[in-house]
Protein backbone atom coordinates (compact mmCIF):
# COMPACT_ATOMS: atom_id res chain seq x y z
CA UNK A 1 0.00 0.00 0.00
CA UNK A 2 2.83 2.45 1.17
CA UNK A 3 4.79 1.99 -2.37
CA UNK A 4 1.13 2.24 -3.67
CA UNK A 5 0.88 5.65 -2.80
CA UNK A 6 4.31 6.87 -3.08
CA UNK A 7 4.15 6.24 -7.06
CA UNK A 8 0.96 8.09 -6.88
CA UNK A 9 2.72 11.21 -5.43
CA UNK A 10 5.59 10.45 -6.98
CA UNK A 11 3.65 10.71 -10.41
CA UNK A 12 1.69 13.23 -9.58
CA UNK A 13 4.73 15.61 -7.83
CA UNK A 14 6.67 15.61 -11.44
CA UNK A 15 3.34 17.13 -12.83
CA UNK A 16 3.00 19.47 -10.26
CA UNK A 17 6.33 21.25 -11.42
CA UNK A 18 4.65 21.04 -14.88
CA UNK A 19 1.92 23.16 -13.32
CA UNK A 20 4.41 25.92 -11.90
CA UNK A 21 3.05 24.55 -8.05
CA UNK A 22 5.87 24.84 -5.33
CA UNK A 23 7.18 22.52 -3.13
CA UNK A 24 5.55 25.00 -0.30
CA UNK A 25 2.45 24.83 -2.48
CA UNK A 26 2.73 21.17 -3.13
CA UNK A 27 2.31 20.08 0.70
CA UNK A 28 -1.25 22.69 0.99
CA UNK A 29 -2.84 19.88 -0.96
CA UNK A 30 -5.23 18.26 0.61
CA UNK A 31 -4.49 14.80 2.14
CA UNK A 32 -0.85 15.47 1.12
CA UNK A 33 1.86 15.38 3.75
CA UNK A 34 5.21 15.75 2.00
CA UNK A 35 8.44 16.40 3.83
CA UNK A 36 11.91 16.78 2.62
CA UNK A 37 11.43 17.74 -0.93
CA UNK A 38 14.34 17.49 -3.17
CA UNK A 39 14.50 17.88 -6.92
CA UNK A 40 14.28 15.03 -9.09
CA UNK A 41 17.38 12.78 -9.59
CA UNK A 42 19.27 16.16 -10.83
CA UNK A 43 16.78 16.75 -13.86
CA UNK A 44 15.54 20.42 -12.10
CA UNK A 45 17.36 22.17 -15.15
CA UNK A 46 14.79 21.12 -16.97
CA UNK A 47 12.69 18.25 -16.51
CA UNK A 48 11.64 19.47 -13.19
CA UNK A 49 10.03 17.58 -10.60
CA UNK A 50 10.49 16.76 -6.93
CA UNK A 51 11.11 13.11 -5.07
CA UNK A 52 9.59 13.67 -1.18
CA UNK A 53 9.58 11.53 1.15
CA UNK A 54 5.77 10.75 2.20
CA UNK A 55 4.11 10.99 5.49
CA UNK A 56 1.38 8.78 4.41
CA UNK A 57 -1.62 9.85 6.99
CA UNK A 58 -4.98 8.20 6.26
CA UNK A 59 -6.35 10.90 3.82
CA UNK A 60 -2.65 10.58 1.93
CA UNK A 61 -3.44 7.64 1.44
CA UNK A 62 -6.17 7.70 -0.69
CA UNK A 63 -4.12 9.68 -3.07
CA UNK A 64 -4.56 13.09 -4.80
CA UNK A 65 -7.24 12.69 -7.14
CA UNK A 66 -6.83 12.01 -10.56
CA UNK A 67 -9.38 15.04 -11.78
CA UNK A 68 -6.92 17.55 -11.02
CA UNK A 69 -5.11 16.43 -13.95
CA UNK A 70 -5.69 16.22 -17.50
CA UNK A 71 -4.53 13.20 -19.06
CA UNK A 72 -4.82 15.24 -22.39
CA UNK A 73 -2.40 17.59 -21.13
CA UNK A 74 -0.32 16.04 -18.81
CA UNK A 75 3.10 16.98 -19.71
CA UNK A 76 2.37 20.23 -21.06
CA UNK A 77 3.39 19.68 -24.58
CA UNK A 78 1.91 21.01 -27.98
CA UNK A 79 -1.59 18.99 -29.04
CA UNK A 80 -2.71 18.94 -32.69
CA UNK A 81 0.41 16.22 -34.20
CA UNK A 82 -2.44 14.63 -36.61
CA UNK A 83 -2.83 18.28 -38.27
CA UNK A 84 0.34 18.70 -38.66
CA UNK A 85 1.77 15.38 -39.46
CA UNK A 86 0.63 12.65 -41.91
CA UNK A 87 1.95 9.26 -40.74
CA UNK A 88 3.72 6.91 -42.81
CA UNK A 89 5.23 3.36 -42.43
CA UNK A 90 6.44 1.84 -39.57
CA UNK A 91 10.01 2.02 -39.05
CA UNK A 92 11.12 0.33 -36.11
CA UNK A 93 9.35 -1.29 -32.65
CA UNK A 94 10.80 -1.01 -29.71
CA UNK A 95 10.18 -2.17 -25.78
CA UNK A 96 8.94 1.56 -25.55
CA UNK A 97 7.45 2.94 -28.48
CA UNK A 98 6.66 2.20 -32.55
CA UNK A 99 8.72 4.78 -34.64
CA UNK A 100 6.99 5.50 -37.86
CA UNK A 101 7.83 7.67 -41.15
CA UNK A 102 5.74 11.11 -40.96
CA UNK A 103 5.32 13.49 -43.71
CA UNK A 104 4.81 17.41 -42.41
CA UNK A 105 1.71 18.37 -44.14
CA UNK A 106 2.43 21.37 -44.94
CA UNK A 107 6.06 21.51 -45.73
CA UNK A 108 6.65 17.82 -47.18
CA UNK A 109 9.67 17.17 -44.89
CA UNK A 110 9.73 13.81 -43.86
CA UNK A 111 10.74 12.77 -40.29
CA UNK A 112 10.65 10.23 -37.49
CA UNK A 113 8.26 9.91 -34.68
CA UNK A 114 8.34 7.77 -32.32
CA UNK A 115 4.94 7.61 -30.75
CA UNK A 116 4.42 5.98 -27.30
CA UNK A 117 1.57 4.93 -25.64
CA UNK A 118 0.43 7.05 -22.12
CA UNK A 119 1.43 3.86 -19.89
CA UNK A 120 -1.33 3.76 -16.73
CA UNK A 121 -0.95 1.85 -13.45
CA UNK A 122 -4.12 -0.22 -12.77
CA UNK A 123 -5.59 2.59 -10.87
CA UNK A 124 -5.91 5.22 -14.01
CA UNK A 125 -2.82 7.27 -13.21
CA UNK A 126 0.24 7.75 -15.67
CA UNK A 127 2.58 5.08 -15.00
CA UNK A 128 5.63 6.75 -12.88
CA UNK A 129 7.98 5.15 -14.48
CA UNK A 130 6.85 5.95 -18.02
CA UNK A 131 6.42 9.85 -16.74
CA UNK A 132 9.78 9.47 -15.61
CA UNK A 133 11.07 7.88 -18.64
CA UNK A 134 9.34 10.67 -20.85
CA UNK A 135 10.71 13.44 -18.74
CA UNK A 136 14.30 11.82 -19.01
CA UNK A 137 14.21 11.13 -23.03
CA UNK A 138 12.77 14.96 -23.63
CA UNK A 139 15.28 16.47 -21.04
CA UNK A 140 18.35 14.87 -22.63
CA UNK A 141 17.50 15.45 -25.97
CA UNK A 142 16.62 18.96 -25.30
CA UNK A 143 20.63 19.55 -23.53
CA UNK A 144 22.12 17.55 -26.56
CA UNK A 145 20.27 17.10 -29.41
CA UNK A 146 21.37 19.92 -30.76
CA UNK A 147 24.34 18.49 -31.55
CA UNK A 148 25.27 16.34 -34.86
CA UNK A 149 26.18 13.22 -33.28
CA UNK A 150 21.93 12.95 -32.08
CA UNK A 151 18.85 12.55 -33.80
CA UNK A 152 17.51 16.15 -33.37
CA UNK A 153 14.22 16.28 -31.90
CA UNK A 154 12.23 18.75 -34.00
CA UNK A 155 9.04 19.09 -31.38
CA UNK A 156 7.08 16.74 -28.48
CA UNK A 157 3.53 16.44 -28.96
CA UNK A 158 0.66 14.27 -27.00
CA UNK A 159 -2.75 14.00 -27.18
CA UNK A 160 -5.06 11.80 -24.69
CA UNK A 161 -3.25 8.56 -25.89
CA UNK A 162 0.27 9.19 -26.62
CA UNK A 163 3.43 10.61 -26.57
CA UNK A 164 4.72 11.90 -29.86
CA UNK A 165 8.64 12.63 -30.48
CA UNK A 166 9.50 13.99 -34.14
CA UNK A 167 12.83 13.32 -34.75
CA UNK A 168 14.85 13.54 -37.37
CA UNK A 169 14.50 10.36 -40.08
CA UNK A 170 17.44 8.46 -39.98
CA UNK A 171 16.88 6.48 -42.76
CA UNK A 172 20.94 4.35 -42.76
CA UNK A 173 19.83 1.89 -40.47
CA UNK A 174 20.97 0.46 -37.27
CA UNK A 175 24.64 0.11 -36.46
CA UNK A 176 24.03 -2.81 -35.32
CA UNK A 177 23.02 -4.44 -39.06
CA UNK A 178 26.35 -3.19 -40.10
CA UNK A 179 28.17 -4.75 -37.62
CA UNK A 180 26.91 -7.91 -38.96
CA UNK A 181 27.06 -7.54 -42.21
CA UNK A 182 31.19 -5.78 -42.21
CA UNK A 183 33.92 -5.89 -40.67
CA UNK A 184 35.17 -2.38 -40.92
CA UNK A 185 38.43 -1.26 -41.97
CA UNK A 186 40.44 0.66 -39.01
CA UNK A 187 39.91 3.90 -40.19
CA UNK A 188 36.00 3.28 -40.58
CA UNK A 189 35.97 1.96 -37.51
CA UNK A 190 38.15 4.90 -35.55
CA UNK A 191 35.57 7.54 -37.21
CA UNK A 192 32.61 5.60 -35.99
CA UNK A 193 33.94 5.06 -32.21
CA UNK A 194 34.93 8.96 -32.56
CA UNK A 195 31.28 9.47 -33.04
CA UNK A 196 30.18 7.29 -30.43
CA UNK A 197 32.58 9.11 -27.57
CA UNK A 198 31.85 12.46 -28.94
CA UNK A 199 28.00 11.70 -28.23
CA UNK A 200 29.27 10.45 -24.48
CA UNK A 201 31.59 13.71 -24.05
CA UNK A 202 28.74 15.78 -24.31
CA UNK A 203 26.32 14.07 -22.27
CA UNK A 204 28.99 13.35 -19.26
CA UNK A 205 29.93 17.11 -19.79
CA UNK A 206 26.15 17.68 -18.96
CA UNK A 207 26.25 15.19 -16.03
CA UNK A 208 24.10 13.03 -18.24
CA UNK A 209 24.59 9.58 -17.85
CA UNK A 210 23.50 7.15 -20.73
CA UNK A 211 23.08 3.42 -19.64
CA UNK A 212 21.83 2.12 -22.87
CA UNK A 213 25.05 2.32 -24.68
CA UNK A 214 24.67 -0.52 -27.77
CA UNK A 215 25.22 -0.53 -31.60
CA UNK A 216 20.92 -0.54 -31.83
CA UNK A 217 20.88 2.70 -30.52
CA UNK A 218 23.30 4.84 -33.39
CA UNK A 219 21.63 5.04 -36.53
CA UNK A 220 22.97 6.00 -39.50
CA UNK A 221 21.29 9.43 -40.91
CA UNK A 222 21.48 8.06 -44.73
CA UNK A 223 22.23 5.00 -46.65
CA UNK A 224 25.39 6.77 -47.95
CA UNK A 225 28.61 4.39 -46.97
CA UNK A 226 29.70 7.56 -44.92
CA UNK A 227 27.17 8.56 -43.70
CA UNK A 228 27.25 10.32 -40.01
CA UNK A 229 25.42 8.17 -37.28
CA UNK A 230 23.64 9.51 -34.91
CA UNK A 231 22.47 8.59 -31.20
CA UNK A 232 19.06 7.51 -30.44
CA UNK A 233 17.09 6.39 -27.25
CA UNK A 234 17.35 8.10 -24.42
CA UNK A 235 15.09 6.62 -22.04
CA UNK A 236 17.30 5.01 -19.91
CA UNK A 237 19.67 7.82 -19.12
CA UNK A 238 19.98 10.03 -15.93
CA UNK A 239 21.69 12.13 -14.19
CA UNK A 240 24.96 11.78 -12.40
CA UNK A 241 26.53 14.41 -10.37
CA UNK A 242 30.11 14.15 -9.96
CA UNK A 243 31.13 11.93 -7.33
CA UNK A 244 27.55 10.33 -7.33
CA UNK A 245 27.87 6.79 -7.54
CA UNK A 246 23.96 4.98 -9.22
CA UNK A 247 23.01 1.80 -8.17
CA UNK A 248 19.89 0.14 -10.18
CA UNK A 249 21.05 -1.76 -12.79
CA UNK A 250 19.71 -0.15 -16.09
CA UNK A 251 21.01 -1.13 -19.22
CA UNK A 252 21.07 -4.12 -22.38
CA UNK A 253 22.67 -6.96 -20.83
CA UNK A 254 25.83 -7.72 -22.98
CA UNK A 255 26.80 -3.92 -23.12
CA UNK A 256 26.70 -3.09 -19.19
CA UNK A 257 29.59 -2.69 -17.49
CA UNK A 258 31.04 -4.74 -14.62
CA UNK A 259 30.58 -1.75 -11.76
CA UNK A 260 26.87 -1.95 -12.62
CA UNK A 261 26.49 -5.57 -11.92
CA UNK A 262 28.23 -4.54 -8.89
CA UNK A 263 25.52 -1.62 -8.64
CA UNK A 264 28.17 1.36 -7.49
CA UNK A 265 28.34 3.41 -11.19
CA UNK A 266 29.42 6.61 -12.67
CA UNK A 267 29.70 7.97 -16.69
CA UNK A 268 32.57 5.64 -17.31
CA UNK A 269 30.01 2.64 -17.10
CA UNK A 270 28.90 4.66 -20.71
CA UNK A 271 32.65 4.05 -21.92
CA UNK A 272 32.47 0.01 -21.23
CA UNK A 273 29.72 -0.50 -23.46
CA UNK A 274 31.53 2.57 -26.16
CA UNK A 275 34.77 -0.42 -25.75
CA UNK A 276 32.42 -2.99 -26.04
CA UNK A 277 31.17 -1.79 -29.47
CA UNK A 278 34.67 -0.54 -30.79
CA UNK A 279 35.73 -4.06 -30.18
CA UNK A 280 32.45 -6.05 -32.34
CA UNK A 281 33.74 -3.23 -35.19
CA UNK A 282 36.74 -4.30 -35.41
CA UNK A 283 36.31 -7.75 -34.84
CA UNK A 284 32.91 -8.55 -35.72
CA UNK A 285 32.89 -10.63 -32.35
CA UNK A 286 32.94 -10.08 -28.39
CA UNK A 287 35.67 -9.81 -26.31
CA UNK A 288 34.79 -12.18 -23.84
CA UNK A 289 37.44 -15.67 -24.14
CA UNK A 290 37.50 -19.12 -22.34
CA UNK A 291 35.39 -21.65 -22.71
CA UNK A 292 32.09 -19.68 -21.27
CA UNK A 293 33.00 -16.62 -22.25
CA UNK A 294 33.78 -17.77 -25.72
CA UNK A 295 30.39 -19.19 -25.74
CA UNK A 296 28.40 -16.06 -24.71
CA UNK A 297 29.85 -14.14 -27.57
CA UNK A 298 29.09 -17.24 -30.16
CA UNK A 299 25.48 -17.27 -28.89
CA UNK A 300 25.09 -13.34 -28.49
CA UNK A 301 26.43 -12.81 -32.19
CA UNK A 302 24.20 -15.54 -33.70
CA UNK A 303 21.15 -13.93 -31.80
CA UNK A 304 20.85 -17.41 -29.20
CA UNK A 305 19.79 -16.75 -25.84
CA UNK A 306 22.25 -16.10 -23.09
CA UNK A 307 21.03 -16.32 -19.85
CA UNK A 308 21.70 -13.36 -17.71
CA UNK A 309 24.15 -15.33 -15.16
CA UNK A 310 26.25 -16.42 -18.06
CA UNK A 311 26.38 -12.59 -19.83
CA UNK A 312 26.63 -11.53 -16.53
CA UNK A 313 30.15 -14.13 -15.36
CA UNK A 314 31.75 -13.50 -19.22
CA UNK A 315 31.37 -9.54 -18.22
CA UNK A 316 32.92 -9.65 -14.67
CA UNK A 317 35.12 -12.60 -15.07
CA UNK A 318 36.52 -14.01 -18.24
CA UNK A 319 39.30 -12.80 -20.17
CA UNK A 320 39.39 -10.28 -22.75
CA UNK A 321 40.80 -11.64 -26.30
CA UNK A 322 43.10 -9.13 -27.87
CA UNK A 323 45.47 -12.32 -29.18
CA UNK A 324 43.65 -13.98 -31.71
CA UNK A 325 43.35 -12.85 -35.60
CA UNK A 326 42.17 -10.12 -36.30
CA UNK A 327 44.36 -8.50 -33.32
CA UNK A 328 47.31 -9.62 -35.39
CA UNK A 329 46.85 -7.31 -37.94
CA UNK A 330 45.46 -4.51 -36.47
CA UNK A 331 47.38 -1.63 -34.93
CA UNK A 332 48.82 -1.36 -31.65
CA UNK A 333 47.15 2.10 -31.22
CA UNK A 334 43.69 0.28 -32.41
CA UNK A 335 44.49 -2.25 -29.46
CA UNK A 336 45.86 0.25 -27.31
CA UNK A 337 42.47 2.48 -27.00
CA UNK A 338 39.82 -0.85 -27.05
CA UNK A 339 41.84 -2.17 -23.91
CA UNK A 340 41.26 1.47 -22.13
CA UNK A 341 37.79 1.64 -22.82
CA UNK A 342 37.62 -1.69 -21.71
CA UNK A 343 39.50 -1.62 -18.23
CA UNK A 344 37.17 -3.61 -15.53
CA UNK A 345 38.40 -1.05 -13.15
CA UNK A 346 36.28 1.90 -14.04
CA UNK A 347 38.82 4.59 -12.41
CA UNK A 348 41.55 3.03 -15.10
CA UNK A 349 39.33 3.58 -17.69
CA UNK A 350 39.75 6.79 -19.64
CA UNK A 351 37.00 9.60 -19.68
CA UNK A 352 34.91 9.98 -23.43
CA UNK A 353 36.85 13.68 -23.49
CA UNK A 354 40.30 11.62 -22.73
CA UNK A 355 39.55 8.78 -24.53
CA UNK A 356 38.86 11.25 -28.17
CA UNK A 357 42.32 12.41 -27.91
CA UNK A 358 43.75 9.07 -27.65
CA UNK A 359 46.23 8.96 -30.97
CA UNK A 360 44.29 7.08 -32.67
CA UNK A 361 41.39 8.36 -33.05
CA UNK A 362 43.45 12.28 -33.42
CA UNK A 363 46.09 11.58 -35.59
CA UNK A 364 46.06 15.12 -37.22
CA UNK A 365 48.14 17.47 -35.27
CA UNK A 366 45.89 19.90 -35.16
CA UNK A 367 43.51 19.30 -32.30
CA UNK A 368 40.13 21.18 -33.23
CA UNK A 369 40.11 23.88 -30.35
CA UNK A 370 43.23 25.13 -32.55
CA UNK A 371 41.35 25.12 -35.54
CA UNK A 372 40.33 28.82 -37.11
CA UNK A 373 36.91 30.31 -36.53
CA UNK A 374 35.98 29.40 -40.65
CA UNK A 375 36.65 26.06 -39.75
CA UNK A 376 34.62 26.01 -36.85
CA UNK A 377 31.63 27.58 -37.05
CA UNK A 378 29.58 24.11 -37.12
CA UNK A 379 30.97 23.21 -33.74
CA UNK A 380 30.21 26.46 -32.52
CA UNK A 381 26.92 26.53 -33.34
CA UNK A 382 26.56 22.96 -31.88
CA UNK A 383 27.82 23.77 -28.74
CA UNK A 384 25.38 26.79 -28.72
CA UNK A 385 22.44 25.14 -29.63
CA UNK A 386 23.23 22.63 -26.73
CA UNK A 387 22.34 25.29 -24.05
CA UNK A 388 18.39 26.45 -23.50
CA UNK A 389 16.61 28.80 -24.37
CA UNK A 390 17.23 31.07 -21.44
CA UNK A 391 20.63 31.05 -21.59
CA UNK A 392 21.10 31.23 -25.24
CA UNK A 393 19.45 34.71 -24.85
CA UNK A 394 21.01 35.86 -21.70
CA UNK A 395 23.88 34.99 -23.80
CA UNK A 396 22.93 37.51 -26.83
CA UNK A 397 22.16 40.07 -23.55
CA UNK A 398 26.06 40.21 -22.61
CA UNK A 399 27.01 40.10 -26.27
CA UNK A 400 25.32 43.22 -26.86
CA UNK A 401 27.50 44.87 -24.08
CA UNK A 402 30.59 43.52 -25.23
CA UNK A 403 33.14 46.06 -26.78
CA UNK A 404 32.87 46.36 -30.79
CA UNK A 405 36.67 47.67 -30.80
CA UNK A 406 37.44 44.42 -28.69
CA UNK A 407 40.92 42.68 -30.15
CA UNK A 408 39.56 39.53 -28.88
CA UNK A 409 36.49 39.57 -31.38
CA UNK A 410 38.43 40.52 -34.38
CA UNK A 411 38.33 37.20 -35.86
CA UNK A 412 34.64 36.93 -35.46
CA UNK A 413 34.02 40.65 -36.56
CA UNK A 414 36.07 39.34 -39.84
CA UNK A 415 33.85 36.94 -39.95
CA UNK A 416 30.41 38.58 -39.96
CA UNK A 417 31.80 41.22 -42.03
CA UNK A 418 32.37 38.89 -44.75
CA UNK A 419 28.77 38.21 -44.85
CA UNK A 420 27.79 41.47 -44.40
CA UNK A 421 29.83 43.13 -47.32
CA UNK A 422 27.65 46.38 -47.23
CA UNK A 423 27.73 46.48 -43.47
CA UNK A 424 24.22 46.49 -42.57
CA UNK A 425 24.45 44.96 -38.82
CA UNK A 426 23.05 42.02 -39.68
CA UNK A 427 23.95 38.94 -42.06
CA UNK A 428 20.67 36.80 -44.39
CA UNK A 429 20.32 33.11 -43.31
CA UNK A 430 21.03 32.45 -47.01
CA UNK A 431 24.69 33.89 -46.42
CA UNK A 432 25.28 31.77 -43.55
CA UNK A 433 23.85 29.05 -45.06
CA UNK A 434 26.01 29.42 -47.84
CA UNK A 435 29.22 29.43 -45.53
CA UNK A 436 27.91 26.30 -44.48
CA UNK A 437 27.90 24.70 -47.76
CA UNK A 438 31.87 24.24 -46.96
CA UNK A 439 30.66 21.67 -44.49
CA UNK A 440 29.29 18.32 -45.22
CA UNK A 441 25.95 18.75 -43.91
CA UNK A 442 22.29 17.51 -44.65
CA UNK A 443 20.01 20.08 -45.43
CA UNK A 444 17.98 19.42 -42.41
CA UNK A 445 21.49 19.46 -40.13
CA UNK A 446 22.12 23.06 -41.75
CA UNK A 447 18.86 24.06 -40.61
CA UNK A 448 18.76 22.95 -37.85
CA UNK A 449 22.44 24.43 -36.94
CA UNK A 450 21.30 27.57 -37.83
CA UNK A 451 17.36 27.41 -35.37
CA UNK A 452 19.29 28.44 -32.08
CA UNK A 453 20.94 31.41 -34.19
CA UNK A 454 18.40 34.08 -32.98
CA UNK A 455 16.09 34.96 -30.31
CA UNK A 456 12.85 35.02 -31.67
CA UNK A 457 11.39 33.77 -34.75
CA UNK A 458 9.18 37.10 -34.76
CA UNK A 459 12.30 39.37 -34.99
CA UNK A 460 14.34 37.45 -37.14
CA UNK A 461 13.17 38.29 -40.39
CA UNK A 462 15.66 35.82 -42.23
CA UNK A 463 18.28 37.62 -40.45
CA UNK A 464 21.53 37.19 -37.86
CA UNK A 465 22.26 40.32 -35.93
CA UNK A 466 25.92 40.61 -34.89
CA UNK A 467 25.23 40.34 -31.35
CA UNK A 468 23.37 37.37 -31.89
CA UNK A 469 26.35 35.78 -34.20
CA UNK A 470 28.78 36.54 -31.27
CA UNK A 471 26.89 34.89 -28.81
CA UNK A 472 26.44 31.56 -30.46
CA UNK A 473 30.22 32.14 -31.64
CA UNK A 474 32.51 32.97 -28.71
CA UNK A 475 34.67 31.20 -26.66
CA UNK A 476 32.48 32.11 -23.36
CA UNK A 477 35.31 30.68 -21.11
CA UNK A 478 37.48 33.35 -21.90
CA UNK A 479 34.99 36.50 -22.06
CA UNK A 480 34.15 35.06 -17.68
CA UNK A 481 37.43 36.04 -16.85
CA UNK A 482 37.10 39.68 -17.79
CA UNK A 483 36.66 41.87 -14.29
CA UNK A 484 33.54 43.19 -16.01
CA UNK A 485 32.17 39.93 -16.60
CA UNK A 486 29.56 40.12 -13.16
CA UNK A 487 28.34 43.69 -14.36
CA UNK A 488 27.26 42.45 -17.19
CA UNK A 489 25.49 39.03 -15.73
CA UNK A 490 23.83 41.71 -13.17
CA UNK A 491 22.92 44.07 -16.60
CA UNK A 492 21.25 41.35 -18.07
CA UNK A 493 19.78 39.74 -15.26
CA UNK A 494 18.09 43.21 -14.44
CA UNK A 495 17.32 43.61 -17.94
CA UNK A 496 15.00 40.23 -17.67
CA UNK A 497 13.75 41.28 -14.39
CA UNK A 498 11.59 42.96 -16.56
CA UNK A 499 8.66 43.77 -13.54
CA UNK A 500 11.60 44.65 -11.38
CA UNK A 501 10.21 42.36 -8.90
CA UNK A 502 14.20 40.66 -7.93
CA UNK A 503 13.65 37.68 -10.08
CA UNK A 504 12.48 36.66 -13.31
CA UNK A 505 9.36 34.58 -13.53
CA UNK A 506 6.86 33.17 -15.52
CA UNK A 507 5.80 36.65 -17.01
CA UNK A 508 9.17 38.11 -17.42
CA UNK A 509 9.96 35.23 -19.50
CA UNK A 510 7.02 35.16 -21.57
CA UNK A 511 7.42 38.89 -22.61
CA UNK A 512 11.29 38.08 -23.15
CA UNK A 513 11.10 34.48 -25.15
CA UNK A 514 7.78 35.24 -26.76
CA UNK A 515 7.13 39.12 -27.12
CA UNK A 516 3.85 38.05 -24.62
CA UNK A 517 2.37 35.30 -26.60
CA UNK A 518 4.15 32.06 -26.51
CA UNK A 519 2.52 29.67 -28.80
CA UNK A 520 4.80 26.94 -28.17
CA UNK A 521 3.73 25.16 -24.93
CA UNK A 522 5.79 24.55 -22.13
CA UNK A 523 8.61 26.92 -23.70
CA UNK A 524 8.58 29.12 -20.69
CA UNK A 525 8.41 26.36 -18.04
CA UNK A 526 11.25 25.05 -19.89
CA UNK A 527 13.38 27.82 -20.08
CA UNK A 528 12.49 29.03 -16.08
CA UNK A 529 13.45 25.07 -15.06
CA UNK A 530 17.10 25.67 -16.52
CA UNK A 531 17.85 27.88 -13.93
CA UNK A 532 15.46 27.21 -11.46
CA UNK A 533 17.74 25.05 -9.50
CA UNK A 534 15.24 25.23 -6.07
CA UNK A 535 12.48 24.21 -7.69
CA UNK A 536 10.41 27.27 -6.64
CA UNK A 537 8.86 28.94 -10.22
CA UNK A 538 11.29 31.94 -9.99
CA UNK A 539 14.81 32.28 -10.99
CA UNK A 540 17.19 34.59 -8.44
CA UNK A 541 20.27 36.57 -9.24
CA UNK A 542 22.51 33.54 -7.93
CA UNK A 543 20.48 30.70 -10.01
CA UNK A 544 20.99 33.28 -13.42
CA UNK A 545 24.60 33.69 -12.24
CA UNK A 546 25.22 29.88 -11.95
CA UNK A 547 23.11 29.28 -15.44
CA UNK A 548 25.50 31.61 -17.30
CA UNK A 549 28.93 29.98 -15.84
CA UNK A 550 28.47 26.39 -16.44
CA UNK A 551 29.26 24.29 -19.18
CA UNK A 552 30.82 27.42 -21.11
CA UNK A 553 34.04 26.06 -21.60
CA UNK A 554 32.74 22.87 -23.44
CA UNK A 555 35.93 22.02 -25.33
CA UNK A 556 35.19 22.46 -29.34
CA UNK A 557 36.77 19.19 -29.95
CA UNK A 558 33.68 17.78 -28.08
CA UNK A 559 31.75 18.77 -31.19
CA UNK A 560 31.85 16.98 -34.96
CA UNK A 561 33.40 19.38 -37.80
CA UNK A 562 32.03 17.34 -40.73
CA UNK A 563 35.17 19.49 -42.81
CA UNK A 564 34.95 18.87 -46.49
CA UNK A 565 38.67 17.99 -47.24
CA UNK A 566 38.59 20.53 -49.75
CA UNK A 567 38.14 23.28 -47.03
CA UNK A 568 40.86 22.69 -44.33
CA UNK A 569 42.41 25.44 -45.36
N1 LIG B 1 15.06 8.94 -35.70
C1 LIG B 1 14.83 7.73 -36.20
N2 LIG B 1 14.90 7.52 -37.53
C2 LIG B 1 14.68 6.28 -38.04
N3 LIG B 1 14.39 5.19 -37.29
C3 LIG B 1 14.30 5.34 -35.96
C4 LIG B 1 14.51 6.61 -35.34
N4 LIG B 1 14.37 6.46 -34.00
C5 LIG B 1 14.09 5.16 -33.80
N5 LIG B 1 14.05 4.47 -34.97
C6 LIG B 1 13.79 3.02 -35.14
O1 LIG B 1 12.85 2.59 -34.18
C7 LIG B 1 13.42 1.62 -33.30
C8 LIG B 1 12.91 1.83 -31.88
O2 LIG B 1 13.32 3.11 -31.42
P1 LIG B 1 13.83 3.35 -29.93
O3 LIG B 1 15.04 2.51 -29.66
O4 LIG B 1 13.99 4.82 -29.72
O5 LIG B 1 12.58 2.81 -29.12
P2 LIG B 1 12.48 2.32 -27.63
O6 LIG B 1 11.08 1.89 -27.43
O7 LIG B 1 12.98 3.39 -26.72
O8 LIG B 1 13.47 1.10 -27.65
P3 LIG B 1 14.16 0.27 -26.47
O9 LIG B 1 13.25 -0.89 -26.23
O10 LIG B 1 15.49 -0.14 -27.09
O11 LIG B 1 14.33 1.19 -25.31
C9 LIG B 1 14.93 1.81 -33.44
O12 LIG B 1 15.62 0.63 -33.16
C10 LIG B 1 15.07 2.24 -34.89
O13 LIG B 1 15.11 1.13 -35.74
Amino acid sequence: MMTEVLSHLDAFATRCSYDRLTSRQLTSLRGVSLVNCKPLSGFQRSAGGFICAVAATPEAQKGPRIERLSPKRFFGFAGGFSTEYELGKQLGQGGFGSVYVATHIRTGERRAVKRMLKKRAPNGWLDPLFVRRILHEVDVYNHVGHSLNTAYLYRVYEDQQHVDLVLELCSGGELWSRIQVNHYTESEAAKLIGEILRTLAQCHARGIILRDVKPSNFLFLSEHIDAPLKAIDFGMATYCNPGQKLDDKAGSAIYLAPEVLRRSYDQKADIWGAGIIAYQLLTGRLPFSGDEGQDVSDRFMSKQICSTRDTNRATLYSELDFERPPWDVLTGGAKDLVQALLRRDPSQRPSAADALHHRWLTPEENAASDRPLSSSIVQRLQRFGTYGRLKQAALRKVAHSLAADDAALMDLQKAFAKMDPEGTGSIRYSSLSAALQDFDLSEPERDQLMADLVGTAMDSAGQIRYDEWLAAMLDWKSVQDSPEWHDWMEMAFRAFDVDGSGTIGNEDLTALLCGGHCVVPDEVDAAIREADLDGDGEITLEEFQQLLTMNSNDALDLFETRLKIASTQ
